[in-house]
């Protein structure tokens, strides 16, 4: 059994719905289809998930969802007369998105929570609908009627673990299912949606629990390459990757791949395969425990902005016990989760995604690290990159390191602090943002030059 998971610019047009349509039922078994809410058409375009978010705002606002509603309805208008699907369905549509908008009986946090989900809801609907008038027997799935149980951290849910044992559930029922991505429920019944890009999570999460052969994930590139395609011109493509070395490209700016959604398939053993909608001959990139081929000690290159670090100096910092828990105390009292925690005998750098930052308590920090750790100096430098170089294949090569820094110093970009992970699977470089793109632009020249030469 096979689940399978198409993103929002695999939905985002009728043209589109019928690639997925062919894809599906090509192989019997696909089972489990996992829908995102439609996506871009063109890169100008919005998603439904913003849309819908405009409209919830201006429904908060003004008391109607004005023209961001009529976005939204139109989106799925066009895509069910492009697949020749009568009005019922939009009606079904409108109607569900109008009584969520009424609904202003939870919190404000709930009810934004709702309607977000409902773009990937009212998705599945449409895609099971299409589905069906094709003759082909597909039942649109509610992620409660599937027991798909989550946290209650809006924006963040976690999956609960006894989920897994309903999904099995799933197995036995007839026909394609159609599950909605993004959103779970928590245990009382509210809806609460996984972080940006999330349904990579669900189809993970359902993969595991079906205990599937393989997790297809479906979206608009031939194959994870081995740097973003923004920023080099026709990078080389990954045929296989690690969980691991996956984890890391992901977490560190490859938005092919939600970074969380590795651990529900990685824990039941379950490949993930990358593969693309609008070329589905195309070899894609298969995600696994272990890889074979080891061409060179770097599989991958990625980045991602938005950093800062505050670095802290003591002299014999080493001999105190309990400074770096006091430290990490004050962050936590500022409710701040941290990346990075290089150290040396007498300094500790911290390295936090700078978007939790807040000018007001910002120099109040710093000040209560300076003063309550009697530190000798304490900064903070904004707007840094992180750039991460992944590959298991470093452990068993010498010089990558020097290899590394010896490109960002040919081009003059100063490393603002390094990195290693104990587990040695990736290097750690911060940059200014400003030097982001030629920094990895050099790194790849240095690593894959000669193996796409
Ligand atoms: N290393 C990479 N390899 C391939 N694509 C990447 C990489 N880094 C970033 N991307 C971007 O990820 C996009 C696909 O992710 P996303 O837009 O979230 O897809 P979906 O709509 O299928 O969820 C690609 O179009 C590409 O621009
Ligand atoms: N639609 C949601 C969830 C998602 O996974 O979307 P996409 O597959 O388009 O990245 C979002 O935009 O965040």
């Amino acid at each position: 059994m096979k689940v399978v998971k198409f993103g929002g610019s695999s939905l985002a047009s009728g043209q589109q719905v019928e690639k997925v349509f062919n894809i599906v039922v090509s192989d019997k078994d696909r089972k489990v289809v996992v829908v995102s809410a439609p996506g871009k058409r063109y890169s100008e375009d919005i998603k439904v998930t913003d849309l819908l978010i405009a409209c919830a705002e201006h429904v908060v606002e003004t008391g109607n969802g004005g023209e961001f509603f009529d976005a939204v309805i139109q989106r799925y208008t066009d895509i069910a007369a492009d697949l020749g699907l009568d009005n019922e369905i939009i009606e079904i549509i409108t109607d569900d998105l109008l009584k969520l908008l009424a609904d202003r009986s939870k919190s404000h946090e709930r009810f934004m929570e709702s309607i977000k989900a409902s773009g990937e809801d009212n998705n599945a609907k449409l895609i099971a609908a299409y589905f069906q008038s094709r003759g082909v027997e597909a039942h649109y799935v509610n992620p409660k009627d599937a027991g798909l149980l989550v946290s209650d951290e809006p924006g963040h849910a976690q999956v609960l673990p006894e989920t897994y044992d309903h999904l099995y559930e799933l197995r036995t029922k007839p026909g394609i299912l159609v599950i909605p991505g993004f959103f779970g429920y928590t245990k009382a019944g509210d809806v609460v949606t996984f972080s940006r890009s999330g349904s990579d999570i669900t189809g993970s999460i359902l993969a595991n629990g079906v205990k599937a052969d393989v997790y297809e994930n479906f979206t608009d590139v031939d194959a994870v390459c081995s740097v973003n395609p923004g920023i080099v011109t026709n990078p080389k493509e990954i045929r296989e990757l690690t969980y691991r070395e996956m984890r890391e490209l992901s977490y560190a700016g490859f938005s092919v791949f939600h970074d969380e959604a590795l651990m529900p398939a990685f824990h039941a053993g379950i490949p993930v395969h990358v593969r693309n909608t609008n070329n589905p001959e195309a070899q894609g990139t298969r995600i696994v425990s272990k890889r074979e081929n080891q061409n060179g000690p770097v599989v991958g290159i990625a980045s991602d902005k938005g950093f800062c670090s505050i670095y802290v100096s003591k002299y014999l910092m080493n001999r105190e016990i309990g400074f770096g828990r006091k430290l990490l105390q004050i962050l936590e009292e500022y409710e701040l989760s941290y990346e990075h925690l290089p150290s040396g005998i007498d300094d500790i750098s911290i390295i936090l995604r700078q978007d939790q930052m807040n000018l007001t308590f910002e120099q109040d920090m710093l000040k209560r690290i300076k003063t309550e750790l009697e530190a000798d100096e304490v900064k903070i430098q904004h707007n840094l990159s992180l750039i991460m170089v992944v590959g298991e294949g470093m452990r068993c090569n010498v010089g990558t390191m020097s290899r590394a820094a010896k490109a960002l110093s040919n081009i003059g970009v100063n490393i603002e602090m390094i990195n290693q992970g104990s587990s040695e699977v990736s290097m750690m470089f911060g940059v200014k943002e400003s030097d982001e793109k030629k920094a990895v632009q050099a790194l790849y020249n240095e690593f894959f030059a000669s193996v796409i030469a």
